[in-house]
């Protein structure tokens, strides 16, 4: 086979050669890929078509959350999933005092896998089987910690997320969002019902991805 012909490697290294990591969470980050790769074969959690691909297609693309936001501390990561990005959130920070991501999944098989890998890579990570609907009120009343931001990925277009995300969004927390190529259209949609500044970055791994910041939120006024 030529040389050039070979698969790109997938290893931490995707992840190294853009983000500076301590050793510790380069092998955080490696004890959760290699406990997806055991789930995946009996839970499904990720599209199978993508585990090849993991590191560039998931926790790459994942890191580029904190990224938009480096000084916070406190995450709530609304439809986790496998935990992309929470749970790769909550592994960069297992370093830095007061960090702390909770995990919002409404499906009990991804929840016991997010509970695992918490629990076995001592990532500041608290995952919730729970419906967002349910949850993000209470966690927003949390005056102790205030939650300084809210992620998703691929959970819905814009102006549903920041239905969901309001709560949290209204009380201080700026939305970290993954978005597509659909984002123009989103954001048109959005601004039907809401007022809100947003900042838009390039996804790491994603050529047509990007990462929104979005501040200031609030419902426009029916009339
Ligand atoms: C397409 S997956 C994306 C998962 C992950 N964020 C990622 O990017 O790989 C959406 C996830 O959101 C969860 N979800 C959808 N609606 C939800 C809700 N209302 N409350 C809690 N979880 C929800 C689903 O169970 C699913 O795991």
């Amino acid at each position: 086979m030529p040389r050039d012909a070979r698969p790109p490697l997938d290893d931490v290294s995707v992840v190294t050669e853009t983000v500076p990591l301590t050793p510790a969470i380069a092998a955080r980050l490696t004890t959760y890929v290699d406990l997806l790769h055991q789930w995946q074969r009996a839970k499904n959690l990720v599209g199978p078509g993508t585990l090849d691909e993991v590191w560039r297609r998931h926790v790459l693309d994942s890191t580029g959350a904190l990224a938009a936001l480096p000084t916070a501390r406190r995450w709530v990561d609304l439809g986790s999933g496998a935990g992309f990005p929470g749970m790769v959130t909550a592994i960069l920070l297992s370093e830095t005092a007061g960090a702390q991501v909770d995990l919002v999944e409404s499906n009990a098989r991804k929840v016991a896998f997010l509970k695992t890998v918490a629990r076995t890579t001592a990532a500041p990570a608290r995952a919730h089987a729970a419906r967002i609907e349910d949850v993000v009120a209470g966690l927003a009343a949390d005056r102790t910690a205030p939650v300084e931001a809210v992620s998703a990925r691929a959970l819905a277009p814009l102006d549903r997320l920041l239905a969901l995300a309001a709560p949290l969004m209204l009380a201080g927390a700026a939305g970290i969002f993954h978005k597509g190529r659909d984002l123009a259209r989103e954001v048109e949609e959005a601004r039907a019902h809401w007022r809100f500044d947003l900042v838009e970055h390039p996804s790491r791994s994603d050529p047509e991805g990007r990462i929104v910041v979005v501040r200031d939120l609030a419902p426009l006024e029916r009339g």
